[in-house]
């Protein structure tokens, strides 16, 4: 057997299971939920009904519309022993331990003892984040006790409405929205995988989905809409940021927000996420972060024929949104929490537990040596 790295060829093009929710780089428009393509759910959905399209099975009439945001509406509140504990983490602490601890002691106080309880536990989970972390945000930051139930009819417009203390303005709000589709569902990724993993022992919701947080906080994966922002934001101008592009390529560092396991000559949510920084950019009479943005993605291609993935542009939109760097990725987990739940109730509908094999490349029989005879 040939020899290989510990580590691996983190299972890429192998098939782990089957899925009705979602296609990644296969038809012509390259990424569909339940068989509607991104591009027209980003046009015309909101967030709300593309959740409810993953969560229930099929898009909502009206009525069942209306009534799927009225119930998340009436979810958004925080029971006191979350907010006890939300207070007591420091300011300085990265937002997505904050979700991770939030999604986790949740479970303790709501915890979900039946999996008939999956709907309702989901639902919970997808409008009560926003709460816990702008909860948090304020507290540590400004110093205020905010009341996390407001009338705000969408998710996205809830979040920036917490964040800010005023409601989002119409722009905003659209974009929130389509930021929140785009991100919704991505089959196997990372942190859906780990939510499938730890979903395939049968164990409960809040722990698929606190292991799903912890791998989407990477640089690699969630992460990157962080650290592409933290790259381009230290650059004045397009010309600058080629030549320090270069120079990152030369010392073979990776550029966060480029490349992808799956898509090989585009991210679909690319397109569609610039479209909207660009309409932004113009919004604040911006002149450097998004012709830096641009540049750095013409070089990228030019050079490696690396593009841009979903997060590249979301960085630069985001910062138009006055969204500080540091919640880039908790929006993320906002809109994703709708994918993981839905792939832990497909892997619940057949489940049989995930346990791959390894190839052991250690020694070979080893003799024990007492202790003290060891070097
Ligand atoms: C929402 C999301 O999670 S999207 C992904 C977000 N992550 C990032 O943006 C992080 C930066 N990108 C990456 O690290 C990678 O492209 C990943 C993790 C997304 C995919 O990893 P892989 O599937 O291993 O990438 P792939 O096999 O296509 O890599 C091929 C080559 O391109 C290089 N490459 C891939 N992405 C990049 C990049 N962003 N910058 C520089 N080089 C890169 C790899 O190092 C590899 O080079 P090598 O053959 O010399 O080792
Ligand atoms: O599919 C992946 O590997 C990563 C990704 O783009 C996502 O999770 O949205």
């Amino acid at each position: 057997m040939a020899e290989q790295p510990i580590g691996g060829a983190g299972l890429r093009g192998q098939s782990a299971g089957s899925t009705a929710l979602c296609t990644v780089g296969q038809t012509g428009s390259g990424l569909t939920y339940r068989g509607f393509d991104i591009e027209v759910l980003a046009e015309k959905a909101r967030f709300e009904e593309v959740a409810y399209l993953l969560l229930k099975g099929k898009l909502p009439n009206q009525a069942e519309l209306d009534a799927y945001i009225t119930k998340l509406k009436g979810l958004r509140g925080l029971p006191q022993a979350l907010k006890t504990v939300l207070e007591q983490i420091p300011a300085g602490a990265h937002p997505m331990d904050v979700m991770r601890t939030g999604a986790s002691m949740l479970g303790n106080l709501e915890t979900e003892e039946s999996f008939d309880q999956q709907q309702d536990v989901s639902d919970r989970l997808l409008a009560v984040l926003p709460s816990i972390i702008c909860y948090w945000y304020r507290f540590s930051h400004d110093g205020v006790r905010i009341d996390t139930e407001t009338d705000d009819e969408s998710v996205g417009g809830h979040f920036l409405h917490l964040l800010r203390d005023e409601p989002a303005s119409e722009l905003h709000a659209r974009v929130m929205n389509v930021s929140l589709i785009l991100y919704a569902e991505h089959e196997f990724n990372a942190s859906t995988f780990t939510a499938r993993v730890c979903a395939s022992t049968l164990s409960d919701m809040h722990s698929c989905v606190t292991g799903a947080i912890g791998s989407l906080r990477g640089p690699l994966h969630g992460g990157a809409n962080e650290a592409a922002m933290a790259m381009i934001e230290n650059w004045q101008s397009a010309d600058e940021a080629e030549r320090e592009i270069m120079g990152k390529l030369e010392r073979r560092e990776k550029i966060m927000g480029f490349g992808h396991a799956v898509y090989r000559e585009s991210d679909p949510r690319n397109a569609i996420i610039k479209h909207w920084s660009k309409r932004l950019a113009e919004d604040v009479g911006d002149s450097v972060l998004y012709p830096v943005s641009e540049r750095v993605e013409a070089v990228m291609w030019r050079e490696k024929k690396l593009f841009c993935n979903a997060d590249f542009f979301h960085a630069s939109a985001y910062y138009f949104m006055d969204v500080p760097t540091k919640l880039f990725t908790p929006i993320f987990v906002c809109s994703r929490v709708t994918g993981w739940c839905a792939h832990v109730f497909e892997q619940r509908e057949n489940n049989r537990i995930i346990r791959p094999s390894a190839d052991y490349v250690g020694p070979e029989k080893s003799e024990w040596v007492p202790i003290e005879q060891r070097d």
